[in-house]
């Protein structure tokens, strides 16, 4: 992802801001099953439980189908990951590779008692761009309960995200992009703010009416309910996002190996997901999902990784006449005129997107759009 050349940030706001919030965002998420405080990045996250139970027996006992040929094990750089086995031969495209009954799957419903009506209120604050809280909320219920139907799911979640939200301060002033900065600033502001509106909501909930069960929450496990959700959760027919265990244990690939179907409405008591074999995949071979056709600031903000050569990958950049005077007269030039463009000038800043309020130009990663860009821009001047 290259940085752009983007409009002036208030950076000391900022500075203070992400400080404070990264701060308050990294501090540590206990091991304890009901605990809901967090801890600092690593890069082989451990899970919430020190042993986890086994996922696949339990996807199975649970009435879902796992294929015999696979297994969940390290992947070298991306964590946990959906394998196929040494020992069972190749898998055949068309396979049937994991098939989830409805009751696995996790997702915010409507209402049934009254704490899931304070949980639905608290959801309903949430903006409609941020779902993955509203979905991390119903998370976080499950990971208070000591008895959750879940539990072995949860149990196998990383205990930390490496998500921007979680960076320090200073790897995300080193970002040095301003769309980006702009979506990791509005994330942290959003957490600080909410952690505010669930206290006092929470504040005045009978503790029978709890949907914490009684427990503390602030924004450290709130990011990591919310990162734990955009960086898992699928959307499948009717856009509603979900929780797929162990289907989440697939790494991503622009080339995937297999893909996710859902058979039925998403209501219906017969509604299953499945995972299908695309390709043939061979002895040991990772099994892979496409999540999705993104560009790569996408990929870190909600995942926490980028995509080396991503095809989807764009950068947007933005015209400021007075930084570019600005700069141009600390490198020298005497009577820079970025500012006050001539009328031709203006013309080919129009035609590049670049001219008027808000003006964004997105371009590509793919060299000749950026070549483009730059004839463009030498004509200019
Ligand atoms: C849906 S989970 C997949 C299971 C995960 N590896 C785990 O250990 O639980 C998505 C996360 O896996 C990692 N991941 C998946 N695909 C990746 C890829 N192509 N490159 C780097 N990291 C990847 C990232 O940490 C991402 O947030």
């Amino acid at each position: 992802m290259a940085a752009a050349a983007a409009g002036a940030t208030p950076a000391t706001a900022r500075k203070a801001l992400l400080s404070t919030t990264s701060t308050l965002l990294s501090s540590s998420l206990a091991r304890s099953r009901r605990s809901l405080s967090c801890a600092a990045a690593s890069a082989t996250a451990p899970r919430i439980a020190q042993q986890p139970p086994d996922l696949l027996r339990w996807v199975q006992r649970e009435g879902g189908f796992v294929h015999p040929g696979l297994r969940v094990a390290d992947h070298p750089e991306y964590g946990l990951g959906v394998s196929a086995t040494a020992a069972d031969g190749v898998i055949p495209p068309g396979a049937v590779l994991i098939d989830l009954p409805g009751r696995i799957p996790l997702r915010l419903r409507r209402a049934a008692n009254a704490e899931d009506a304070v949980l639905m209120q608290l959801a309903d604050q949430v903006p409609e761009e941020l779902w993955a809280m509203r979905l991390g909320l119903r998370l976080l219920q499950e990971r208070t309960k000591s008895d959750s139907f879940w539990w072995p799911y949860i149990a196998n979640l990383p205990e930390t995200f490496t998500v921007p939200i979680f960076f320090p301060g200073e790897d995300i002033k080193n970002l040095q992009y301003a769309p980006l900065l702009h979506q990791i600033n509005k994330r942290c502001r959003f957490l600080l703010e909410f952690e505010k509106e669930v206290k006092q909501k929470l504040g005045n909930v009978p503790s029978g009416d709890h949907p914490f069960c009684g427990q503390d929450v602030h924004s450290s496990s709130l990011g990591w309910a919310m990162s734990a959700a955009s960086s898992r959760a699928f959307r499948l027919h009717g856009e509603i996002p979900m929780l797929l265990p162990l289907v989440d244990m697939c790494n991503h690939s622009f080339s995937p190996n297999a893909r996710i179907v859902q058979v039925g409405d998403v209501d219906s008591p017969d509604m299953s997901v499945k995972v299908v074999a695309e390709t043939q995949i061979d002895q040991n071979a990772a099994v892979t999902l496409n999540y999705g056709c993104y560009p790569n600031d996408f990929y870190l903000l909600d995942y926490g990784f980028v995509v080396t050569s991503n095809p989807y990958d764009q950068v947007e950049l933005s015209y400021d006449g007075n930084l570019l005077d600005a700069a141009s007269m600390a490198a020298g030039v005497t009577s820079p005129n970025f500012s006050t463009p001539a009328k031709w000038q203006q013309d080919i800043l129009s035609q590049l997107n670049l001219h008027g309020e808000g003006a964004i130009l997105k371009v590509s990663s793919t060299f000749w759009r950026y070549s483009l860009f730059i004839c463009s821009i030498s004509r200019f001047y």
